[in-house]
């Protein structure tokens, strides 16, 4: 596939999806976002790791935890922050009384080859707290070092906003904008964000779909002029370090899944706006012996239907339903982009005719039957699950293997059950918990079986929220960050 570099030391610089080949250290695109010629950071080539280097990496584990696994990890990606301060920063992050556990992010098994990998420990019970984390310590890092500061807009469909507020809490020179479709979040989900009563920041509800949240947070940072004078940076998966944080837990469920690295695994990934799964991609790229990656959808099933026919067809707001595992209900998944991009063998004026271009004039690309034939290549596949799915599922889960899960999970573990094949184990990311979706767990199980919650979280729906409703209308939001910034 030639998009992999040996370690050999050399500089570690980035470039844009569309074209743009100008060599951006990691610092620089960790403020920035997306790149100005609107394509997402990627690095100029996937350090390749060889069998020696695994070998070493799962005796790190082992022995000193998942902190410095994940400095091992970054450090390839990262060589304009001292190693020392990344490798404190990890060490800050990743921690038992973060994340609950030394393991940080154990396996859960619920059958012979099937297991969970539990990323939802954190502060907010979602698998966003595993990087979101780590970006407050790096901001408020980089920013310090600078003597900057720097405004961010977010868009959630339910777990970003609030991974991102808590860990942007009391963060020096940090200010959060953060949108969410109003009325489409759970309860639980709302109240997280809306009951912060923090200056620094500012929860947005946009009549709208995530999507539009998502579609005005690129049209502000496509804005130059604006990104520059207000300086805009982003907290969501367009946002390459995101997804590098998340390369690491890959890598962590597969030593602790396998006894030696002669060994093959899958992952399934509930999943919405392409990130997570995007960076299941990077690990594989990385040379992680992973033989499938599979991409659950719910309903909002445009990534299912991509992987099954080759089409890329994008929905209006009124296409997207409103489900029982809301955050992954996205039907434009900007992620996506970075997967395409390696896919076309990372031609970038390819890769601008179908996103910028195709899509959004026709709102579908469909690529060629070559292009369609490499997929293979990557490991990639799919399926759907729907809410009588999501239902039987948690059940049957909770039944037979006394595990409660919640709805995302749970389109993740259909898709998985349908899919596993034997002798290749199959780790599911469970990527939240139930406490967030306690309606359709009550639906599923019965009024009497209770999602538990952390203590510190039990009056959490009756708190006063501290929220504003805005039309989805780029300008606005604009006029709203004019308002609150100062130059
Ligand atoms: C609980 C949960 N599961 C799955 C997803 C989908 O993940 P991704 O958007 O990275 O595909 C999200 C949102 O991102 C989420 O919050
Ligand atoms: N499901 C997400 C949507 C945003 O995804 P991101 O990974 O790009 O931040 C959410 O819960 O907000």
């Amino acid at each position: 596939m030639g998009l992999s570099r040996e370690l050999v030391g050399l500089p570690m610089k980035y470039i844009s999806t569309r074209g743009d080949a100008t060599r951006r250290g990691f610092s620089e695109i960790l403020l920035e976002g997306l790149a100005p010629d609107g394509g997402l950071y990627l690095p100029e080539a996937y350090p390749r790791i060889d069998a020696p280097t695994l070998a070493r990496w799962r005796e790190v584990q082992a022995t000193q935890g998942y902190a410095a696994l994940a400095f091992e990890i970054l450090s390839l990606y990262i060589d304009d922050i001292p190693a020392e301060d990344l490798r404190a920063l990890c060490a800050r992050t990743y921690t038992a009384e973060v994340y609950g556990s030394d393991a940080i992010v154990p396996l859960k098994p619920l059958e012979p080859g099937l297991c969970l990998e539990s990323l939802s420990n954190g502060p907010t019970l979602a698998f966003k707290d595993m990087a979101m984390q780590l970006l407050g310590h790096l901001f408020e890092y980089e920013l310090g070092r600078r003597g900057e500061t720097l405004n961010i807009l977010g868009a959630t469909s339910g777990d970003t906003g609030s991974a991102a507020e808590y860990a942007m809490r009391g963060k020096r020179g940090v200010r959060v904008f953060m949108l969410s479709p109003h009325g489409r979040m759970s309860p639980f989900q709302q109240a997280q964000m809306f009951s912060l009563q923090d200056e620094n920041i500012h929860n947005l509800a946009v009549e709208g779909v995530f999507d539009d949240a998502q579609d005005i947070v690129k049209a502000v940072s496509n804005d130059l002029a604006f990104k520059r004078q207000y300086r805009i940076g982003t907290v969501n998966s367009i946002n390459w370090a995101r997804l590098l944080a998340q390369v690491v837990y890959y890598f962590a469920g597969y030593f602790l899944a396998t006894k030696s690295n002669d060994e093959q695994v899958s992952f399934t990934v509930p999943s919405g706006n392409f990130g997570n799964v995007c960076a299941g991609h990077v690990a594989r790229m990385m040379g992680l012996p992973v033989k499938h990656l599979v991409v659950a959808t719910n309903e909002n099933n445009v990534l299912e239907e991509f992987f099954r026919t080759g089409s890329y067809r994008v929905r209006g707001s009124a296409e997207t339903f409103e489900t029982s595992s809301p955050s992954m209900d996205i039907s434009k998944a900007s992620n996506f982009e970075r997967f395409v991009y390696d896919l076309l063998g990372r031609d970038g004026a390819r890769t601008k005719a179908l996103f910028a271009d195709a899509l959004s004039r026709e709102g579908v690309f469909t690529l060629s039957a070559e292009e369609f034939a490499q997929i293979g290549a990557y490991g990639f596949q799919s399926g759907r699950s729907t809410h009588a799915d999501r239902l039987a599922t948690i059940k049957a889960t909770y039944e037979g293997q006394g595990v409660l899960i919640d709805t995302h999970t749970a389109d993740g573990v259909k898709v998985a059950r349908e899919l596993r094949e034997p002798g290749v184990p199959m780790i599911v990311l469970e990527t939240a918990l139930p406490a967030k979706f306690e309606a359709t767990i009550a639906e599923a199980l019965g009024p009497d079986v209770h999602a538990p919650r952390p203590a510190a979280l039990a009056d959490l729906e009756s708190r006063p929220k501290r929220f504003q409703v805005m039309p989805a209308d780029t300008a606005r939001i604009q006029q709203y960050i004019r308002d609150h910034v100062p130059l």
